[in-house]
Parts: C-alpha cells; structure tokens; sequence
C-alpha cells in the first residue's frame, strides 16, 4: 500500500495521527502544529510579558518536560523575551523523587536553564516518605498536593519570581472538571478550569499554557523529540477518585476524541456561572498563605501530622489549639517564609 501524505504538507509521509482530530501528520508537521497551538493559547490569553521570569515547575514526568522543551523553542522562535528556570520541589520519596530528580538536572544542562530545588524536608520538616508511614498510603495525595501547591510558591518567591508554569494538561483540566462537578463544587471547578490560578491576594501567579494539549500528543511530541523524560509513576497510591475520572474521560475519548477539549469547555463555560464571592480568597492566619479559610490546608495537616493525628478533617478547617504543636509549627512556618523572603 503507498504510504499516506502528510494532511499538512501534502509531500511527507504521515507518521502520526492525531490523537485530537485525527489527521495523518508527518513528523515535522506534528511537531510544527503542536508547538504553534501552544504559542496560540499563550497569545490569546495574553499569559506572559516581555523580560518577564517564569519558574517552570519540573517533575522530570513528560509534561512538564515537554512544557520546557516548547517553552524555549517558542521564546526563541517568537522572541517572547522570557527569562525561565526550572524549579523543582523534592517531596523527598526515596526511589521515585530522587530518580526523577537527576532527568531534571539534565533537563537543566540540556535546555540551559538555572534548576532550584527546593524539599518537603526543609519547608515543613516532614518528607512524604515520613508522611506516609504516619497516614499510610491511602490518602497521601492529599497531603503531597496541598504542601506541592505551597512549595511552589515559597520557591518562587525564594528566587524573587512571581509565575510560575506547571505541565498541567488538557485531560488533567478535563478530570478536575468531573471530579468538582461530581462534588458539586463550582467555586473548585471554576479555579481549576482556569489558564491562569491566584488572584489578587497571591502575588504568585500560576498557569498552565498545555492546558489544551491532549496528553496523548504531549506523549508523541516527547517521543518525536526525542526529550529526556522520566517515565516511572509515583510509588504511593494515586488518589481513587481522580483515577476514576481519568478512566472515565479516556473511555469517552476512545468514542469521541473532542471529549477532553468538550469537557475542558463545558468548564470554562461553568466557571463563568460562578459568583465572583464565591472565590474570595484570605490569608491563612498562621502562615499567610492564600487561603479561602482562617487557617490554610497545608497548616492544618501539619498540625494533624505533628499531634501524630493524621486523619485531619481539611474540608471543615480544624482549628490548632495544641499549645506545643502550634509553636512548632509556627516554627517551621516562621522558617518557611523566611525562606520564602
Ligand atoms: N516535584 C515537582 N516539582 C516541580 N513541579 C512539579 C512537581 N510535581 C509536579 N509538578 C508540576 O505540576 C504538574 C502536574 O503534576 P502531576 O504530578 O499532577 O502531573 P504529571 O502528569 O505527572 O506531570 P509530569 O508529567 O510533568 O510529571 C507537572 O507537570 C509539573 O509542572
């Protein structure tokens, strides 16, 4: 059988097709189209600004190594006049972080980027290996979520920076989607549908420019560049819920490949259904980290840790009212933002 041309350039031969609509690409074209879809989303949402520094959040995991990969292509290509680093946060999991840690480095070797690395160990004096034998393992994602969010921050603040960008993609904004509309929470699907995440109150802003890359063609655009990427998956348990979502939105997108982007829209458009009050954001008033109550997520579950009390109700914000676990974890908070200074 000849070999099919290319869909674009009509000369190549199609190696590839197109996980979102379908076309046979050949290897050039993919990876023209991928990357010119990308600098689309971040004109069209107006993401960065020229001279601007941007932390990118790097696992070593093939998001946020392609998100690297197309960051610096696309600053050279359109001269966007971005200074990026690579920040990394070591959640301090033997055999799994440690691993990753060193594609990163030379991640940072092979793109020319500054690494910082930052850990769980220093911020809030627990590793999540600690973490989990304390809790187990059900669960633990919570935990590693919360203190990532806030260990992100702190590390860009640390370099003096004040966005950071993270591989987030468009089945993982689609399964965010699901999930809070399966809690039946609005305000929580509204901030994780965003490009952009934090507001006013946070002088770091977050975003997300694969946020309309299917994880599929991140996969190909990794294997057709031949990136540097770790592929091992986290030792501990993914969280049961959004493991539920993701088999869900991956079955739908066997029958219907648009689902995902479908999903991420019907998002947006939800998300503009919500009552600005209703994202109000505070202050946590232990640590001073963003937060919709008196005390952040990440506050509480320390507590929870540090009173060996793992099973720390997050959602109804338990109060500290251990004298002597307050003080240490006023300490390590205190060593936190000076850090973070
Ligand atoms: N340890 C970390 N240090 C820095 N950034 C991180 C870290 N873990 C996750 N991130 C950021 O958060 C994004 C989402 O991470 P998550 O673990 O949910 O997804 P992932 O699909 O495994 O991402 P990746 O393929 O980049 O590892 C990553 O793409 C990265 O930008």
């Amino acid at each position: 059988m000849a070999p099919t041309a290319c869909f674009n350039c009509k000369e190549a031969r199609a190696v590839i097709i197109r996980p979102k609509n379908r076309h046979k690409l050949c290897r050039a074209c993919f990876i023209k189209i991928f990357e010119t879809e990308v600098h689309e989303t971040i004109i069209g949402t107006n993401l960065f600004f020229p001279g601007e520094r941007v932390a990118i959040g790097a696992s070593g995991g093939k998001d946020s190594t392609v998100l690297a990969a197309v960051l610096k292509t696309l600053n050279e290509r359109y001269d966007y006049g971005l200074d990026l680093c690579l920040l990394s946060i070591d959640e301090g999991i033997r055999g799994y972080r440690d691993d990753s840690l060193e594609t990163v480095k030379r991640n940072a070797v092979q793109y020319d980027m500054p690494l910082d690395i930052l850990g769980y160990s220093e911020l809030y004096g627990w590793t999540m290996d600690q973490v989990v034998e304390q809790v187990g393992k059900k669960g633990n994602c919570t935990y590693c979520g919360v203190f990532r969010r806030q260990a992100l921050d702190r590390g860009a603040a640390r370099l003096g920076i004040r966005h950071v960008v993270t591989g987030h993609n468009a089945d993982d904004v689609a399964e965010t989607v699901m999930m809070n509309l399966l809690r039946g929470d609005l305000p929580r699907l509204s901030r994780g549908t965003s490009i952009v995440t934090g507001s006013d109150a946070s002088d770091i802003k977050r975003s997300k420019p694969l946020k309309y890359a299917y994880e599929k063609e991140i996969v190909l655009y990794a294997h057709h560049r031949q990136l540097d990427y770790f592929t091992t998956e986290c030792i501990y348990s993914p969280e049961a819920f959004r493991g539920s979502a993701r088999t869900l939105i991956k079955d739908l997108e066997k029958i219907r490949p648009s689902s995902i982007l479908d999903i991420v829209k019907s998002g947006e458009d939800m998300a503009a259904l919500v009552p600005v009050e209703a994202q109000t954001i505070k202050h946590c008033e232990r640590c001073n980290y963003i937060s919709s109550q008196r005390i952040c997520k990440a506050c509480t579950l320390l507590d929870g840790l540090n009173r060996n009390r793992p099973k720390t109700a997050i959602e109804v914000g338990v109060g500290m009212e251990d004298e002597e676990s307050s003080s240490t974890l006023m300490r390590q908070m205190e060593r936190a933002q000076l850090s973070a200074t």
